[in-house]
């Protein structure tokens, strides 16, 4: 079990990288504490199996380093460095049997026979397989070769960490949940540093205390799931996660109030540091603006209106742009002109992407 320690850490995979677009993983800087349970969130191709692939040893990283606890391990190999990996798809031996299967990367470490047959059970349970552990792998489905594969990570105690590469891909829709669910009871049980690769917002969200977000090639933020909701440091993040995501409307700034188009917005903070050349924009989450008929607030034009069971959410546009509002119970709109109002607690700024902290009214930032 292991402190992860990413140290001014890069990657490029050509040669002589001159500036950060030949960067497949921008420097990084960050640590993962013992014991805790984080997802690696991002779209295809933000470099997550990139960064998982230079933890595990099978790249080595341009520049910086990786320390399990105060080892430094970047050039280590993957066998040496004493970790365990589940992978998209299952990786079984089709010829044993489950239990053989489990007990498999005990027995090759010479784990006594007694201590490997107890944690074998412990983790059969953990993961449901109690009951086939004497079934050969081959005749078995996709989504329980898979929870075997889990299990072959999950079974050995001393590893400085799990890692997860998209693992739950090959698992049937509606045993999604449930087994995202068990790998975060998991985790409470075996006190194990997890990393979890994944594009899923649902999945990193359920699984992880921490979760890092990427984006072309660098973290955008590292925070729990309710920091990402609540205060999203970037407009990326606002964006990819939020079901519908963040509204982001380009804007100007004075002092503490915002500008979009004619339409005055009060702000709570002071923004006295944006400058001219910045690309400044509002965001606001769909569930902390209104839908109202036409009146005071940002006109927009209503495109639909969504009932996704706890709430309505209407699909509206303003100047070729496309938001999301919550519609208030008992609101009927007229026809397809409206306004939208925002609460104000819930406004962020972003000059070039980046939150901007702001001032308190009583001068501090927060
Ligand atoms: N072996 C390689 N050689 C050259 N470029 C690579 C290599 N592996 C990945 N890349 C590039 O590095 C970038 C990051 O890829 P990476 O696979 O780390 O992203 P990802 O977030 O894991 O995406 P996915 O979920 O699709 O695997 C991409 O632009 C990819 O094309």
């Amino acid at each position: 079990m292991a402190r992860i320690t990413l140290d001014h850490l890069a990657h490029a995979y050509k040669a002589n990288p001159r500036n950060a677009e030949d960067y497949a993983l921008k420097e990084i800087n960050h640590v993962w504490s013992q014991g805790g349970a984080y997802a690696l969130l991002g779209p295809s191709g933000c470099g997550k199996t990139t960064l998982l692939n230079i933890i595990s040893g099978l790249v080595r990283p341009t520049r910086g380093r990786v320390l399990f606890d105060e080892l430094d391990v970047t050039d280590l190999s993957t066998e040496s460095r004493n970790i365990a990996q589940v992978f998209q798809f299952p990786v079984v031996y089709d010829t044993m049997t489950v239990r053989e299967n489990l007990a498999f990367p005990l027995k090759n470490r010479n784990v006594p026979r007694d201590r490997t047959a107890r944690r074998v059970e412990e983790i059969a349970s953990l993961l449901d397989l109690t009951r086939v552990l004497d079934r050969k792998a081959s005749n078995l489905t996709a989504d329980m070769k898979q929870k075997i594969s889990l299990g072959r990570g999950l079974v050995r105690p001393d590893v400085a960490a799990i890692l997860f590469d998209e693992p739950l891909t090959v698992i049937d829709p509606h045993l999604k949940w449930q087994l995202r669910s068990t790998l975060k009871e998991i985790h409470r049980a075996l006190d194990i540093t997890m990393i979890y690769v994944t594009h899923d917002q649902t999945e990193a969200l359920t699984f992880a205390d921490k979760v890092v977000v990427m984006h072309d090639g660098a973290v955008v933020q590292t925070g729990t799931p309710e920091e990402l909701f609540e205060r999203p440091a970037h407009t990326f993040v606002g964006h990819f996660i939020g079901s519908p995501g963040m509204n982001i409307l380009p804007c100007r700034v004075e002092g503490s109030t915002a500008f979009v188009g004619n339409t005055m917005i009060s702000l709570r903070r002071v923004y006295r540091t944006l400058s001219d050349g910045e690309h400044i924009e509002l965001g606001i989450r769909p569930e902390f603006v209104r839908l109202q008929p036409k009146g005071a607030g940002l006109p927009v034009q209503v495109r639909r209106i969504d009932d996704i069971g706890r709430a309505r959410i209407a699909r509206v546009e303003m100047n070729g742009r496309s938001l999301a509002a919550s519609v208030p119970d008992g609101i009927s709109i007229e026809g397809r002109e409206a306004s939208l109002v925002l609460d104000p607690k819930h406004v962020h700024i972003y000059a070039n992407g980046h939150l901007v902290a702001g001032e308190a009214n009583g001068g501090q930032t927060s």
